[in-house]
């Protein structure tokens, strides 16, 4: 089992020392508006790096491009050794809107079940592994449940299995939390932080709010600037295990807190 005093991967030039992904001079332009320059940085194996900058900087764009899922105009993403064209196997996706990722009419087991059928394991493989994916996310007792059954924070951890049946090396969330109310939002934070020490994934995480980025952070990368770059990759040198009450009343907590406040601020 992994911990997070082992997790801090940062070393100053923005690289990490055991990398599983290598992000090279990338830029990206939508028409004749840039919207990424220059980026360089490397994302550890185990860390849990969040993207912040202000609304409009190009996070999603950022993450569209270290996920495949958009080819940048300049630079290259490096997973694993592979140059990424399209969504490699070994990289999850958790989305927001997690009442349109679900599929009503199938059940919660079925739900993480189903995009198995392509991982070339037969019926039972699929079942064992999907109902592993729910107990990590504490759902073993809902597996025949429905996602319109389920509260919001639930049907968001049903996704969180979904993505993590596939065994991924790295998982990515934009803004996986926004939709729930507060109580569940930490709930979420703390679970995500107890299965990537659990399973020793790696995660990266887009995502407004300041306080949750410090909290679940080995690395803050903070955009900025038009066409946006790095303005800062932030190592937050909390202790672990986090803790929502006794961390977040950490005088550290409070000074990282502002200098992120601050990069996101003065664009
Ligand atoms: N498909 C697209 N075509 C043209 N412009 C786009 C497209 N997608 C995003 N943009 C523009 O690129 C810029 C960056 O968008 P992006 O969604 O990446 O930012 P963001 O930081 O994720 O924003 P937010 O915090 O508001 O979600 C914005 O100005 C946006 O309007």
């Amino acid at each position: 089992m992994k911990t997070q005093t082992t997790l801090n991967k940062g070393k100053p030039d923005g690289g990490a020392s055991d990398p599983v992904m290598r992000i090279r001079g990338l830029g990206h332009s939508y028409g004749e508006r840039r919207v990424l320059e220059g980026l360089d940085f490397e994302v550890g194996r185990g860390e849990l790096m969040c993207v912040v900058g202000p609304s409009g900087v190009g996070k999603t764009t950022l993450l569209e491009c270290l996920t495949g899922l958009r080819r940048p105009g300049e630079g290259e993403v490096v997973f694993d050794g592979q140059r990424i064209e399209a969504p490699p196997r070994g990289l999850a996706i958790v989305f927001q809107d997690y009442s349109r990722s679900l599929m009503p009419w199938l059940s919660v087991l079925d739900n993480v079940v189903l995009p198995l059928r392509s991982a070339g394991l037969d019926k039972a493989e699929r079942e064992r592994t999907a109902l592993e994916a729910l107990a990590e996310v504490g759902l073993s007792d809902f597996t025949g449940h429905y996602p319109w059954q389920l509260s919001g924070g639930m049907q968001q951890r049903v996704a969180i299995a979904r993505a993590l049946a596939y065994r991924p090396a790295v998982v990515v969330m934009d803004e996986p939390f926004a939709s729930v109310d507060a109580q569940t939002r930490a709930d979420l934070e703390d679970l995500l932080l107890r299965v990537r020490d659990h399973l020793g994934i790696t995660v990266l995480l887009v995502t407004h709010d300041i306080d949750e980025a410090v909290y679940l952070s080995d690395r803050v990368l903070a955009l900025g600037g038009k066409p946006a770059g790095i303005r800062e990759l932030l190592t937050v040198d909390l202790p672990a295990p986090r803790e929502q009450v006794s961390t977040k009343a950490l005088p550290r907590f409070a000074e990282l807190r502002s200098q992120v406040y601050r990069l996101i601020r003065d664009v």
